[in-house]
Formats: structure tokens, C-alpha cells, sequence
């Protein structure tokens, strides 16, 4: 596997990616391309492929599963958030001194400046009263507010790139929305990349300009949000879309 700079114009660059574990192949030359500021999907029901693959961009493989083949480039700081907002924080820890600890030993900052920095961070991610939520515990918050945290340890790295792994998934639809919300508006006023993993084609499309669709460790298809939605090429979308369209509109009978 080389890792080397994302091609002209990419923040990353995903060419014929092989990953396997003793079992087997588990993702087979998989290719992604991610151009700089943009929102990349990766859709596809669970075991298709996509969170290992989101993974080896930023070179986190469970214990195992490693790279068998291909290449990954990658131009900037890398970012991840996962799904469940209660694994990815210390519950020991008041979420401020979470957010503080990344200011000072990523970015070198004095624990004033990084409490500052703190501060702008939680008001950044839409944090109500965040002096005060600076000295909770994760378990004094709700899940929505809990990966609004998480968003802001993130950022706290100041990353050019956030890798989203099913980052709504554990919330509930309303939060879920101002969430993903969130992300859009961050990836506007940032300018950052975002690659976005996700079961649910309907999330993907609300935050995703393209879109590339995973069944078995393979992309089966891939394009604009418009043309993988609006006129799917594979079987497998068709699937995907079905299962979305099954969902009633809240408030229909
Ligand atoms: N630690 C591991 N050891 C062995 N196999 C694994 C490991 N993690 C994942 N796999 C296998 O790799 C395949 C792809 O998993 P991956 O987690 O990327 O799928 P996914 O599409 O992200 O699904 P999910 O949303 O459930 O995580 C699956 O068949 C899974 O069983």
C-alpha cells in the first residue's frame, strides 16, 4: 500500500484499495475520489465495506484487518467522528477538558488560551450556555448535544478533512437533522472536506454533493447525489432507495 498526496485539486484520493482479514478480502479495489471542500457519501447497508474503508483513509484498521493492496492519498489533517457520541467520550472527564486537552496537545496552546479556544469551539457547534456545559459530564448532556461535543474535540485538531462514520445514526430524526445541519454549515464556513459514511441513502443526500454506493466490499455505483437518486444504475441503489422511500413522511397518515 503507498500513501502519498491526494491528486490535484483532492483532499483524497482512493485508488483500487484492497483490505482484508484472515477470513478473507473484505473491501475489493475500491476508488474514491474527494475533491477539496467537497461532501462525499459512502452508502450501503451494514458489512458492505464502508466504515473500514472511511478507516483506512485516516489509518485506523481494527486489530486483524489491514491493507492488502491499492493506494490512498490524502492532502490535509484528517478528522473522524463516529456514531455513538457516548463511546467516543471519557465519561470521567468533564467535556470541556476533553475539548481543552486536544487544544493543548495537538496544537500546542497554554490551558488559558485552550479554554478559550474551548469556548468558541462549543459556540461554534451550537452548544447552549456553553460556560457553563464547559464543566459537564458527558452524561449530563443529550445524545444530540453529546456529538455536538464530539464535533468540537474534532475540530478542536483544527482538521482540514472530517471522516463522518454513520455520525447521526444514534439520534433521534429531529436531532439528527440539526446535526447534519451542523456538519453542512462547519464544511461551508470552514472550507473543510467531508467524507461521509452512512446506511441511509436519505442522510447521505442531505449533507453529500456525490455519492458512492457500496454492496460487498465493492462501489457498484457512484455519481452526483441527482443521478444515483434521481436515476440509479444498479440493482443494489434501486434497493437502497426503495428501503428509503418506504420510510412514511412524519405527520402522514
Ligand atoms: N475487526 C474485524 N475483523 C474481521 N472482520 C471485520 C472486522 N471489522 C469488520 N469486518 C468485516 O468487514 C466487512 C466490512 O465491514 P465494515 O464495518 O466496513 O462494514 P460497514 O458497511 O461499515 O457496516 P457497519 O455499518 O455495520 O459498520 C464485514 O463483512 C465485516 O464483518
Amino acid at each position: 500500500m503507498t500513501r502519498t498526496a491526494a491528486a490535484p485539486g483532492h483532499a483524497v484520493t482512493v485508488r483500487g484499495l484492497a483490505i482484508a482479514s484472515r477470513a478473507g478480502t473484505l473491501v475489493h479495489g475500491v476508488d474514491l475520489d474527494v475533491p477539496a471542500g467537497a461532501a462525499v457519501g459512502l452508502v450501503g447497508e451494514s458489512g458492505s465495506g464502508k466504515s473500514l474503508t472511511l478507516r483506512s483513509v485516516i489509518g485506523l484498521l481494527p486489530r486483524g484487518v489491514e491493507i492488502t493492496g491499492g493506494s490512498i492519498g490524502v492532502t490535509g489533517r484528517l478528522g473522524m467522528v463516529f456514531q455513538d457520541p457516548s463511546s467516543a467520550l471519557d465519561p470521567l472527564v468533564t467535556v470541556g477538558s476533553q475539548v481543552i486537552e486536544v487544544c493543548r496537545h495537538v496544537r500546542g496552546m497554554t490551558k488559558a488560551a485552550a479554554r478559550r479556544r474551548a469556548l468558541e469551539l462549543f459556540e461554534e457547534v451550537g452548544i447552549p450556555d456553553p460556560e457553563r456545559r464547559l464543566r459537564s459530564y458527558p452524561h449530563e448532556l443529550s445524545g444530540g448535544q453529546r456529538q455536538r461535543v464530539v464535533l468540537a474535540v474534532a475540530l478542536a485538531a483544527e482538521p482540514d478533512i472530517l471522516l463522518c462514520d454513520e455520525p447521526t445514526t444514534a439520534l433521534d430524526v429531529t436531532v439528527q437533522a440539526q446535526v447534519l445541519a451542523l456538519i453542512e454549515r462547519l464544511r461551508v464556513d470552514r472550507g473543510l472536506t467531508v467524507v461521509f459514511v452512512s446506511h441511509d441513502l436519505a442522510v447521505v443526500s442531505q449533507v453529500c454533493s456525490t455519492v458512492s454506493v457500496m454492496q460487498a466490499g465493492r462501489v457498484v455505483e457512484s455519481g452526483t447525489i441527482d443521478q444515483v437518486v434521481g436515476a440509479p444504475q444498479h440493482p443494489y441503489t434501486r434497493t437502497l432507495l426503495d428501503a428509503v422511500l418506504e420510510i412514511p413522511e412524519a405527520g402522514a397518515p
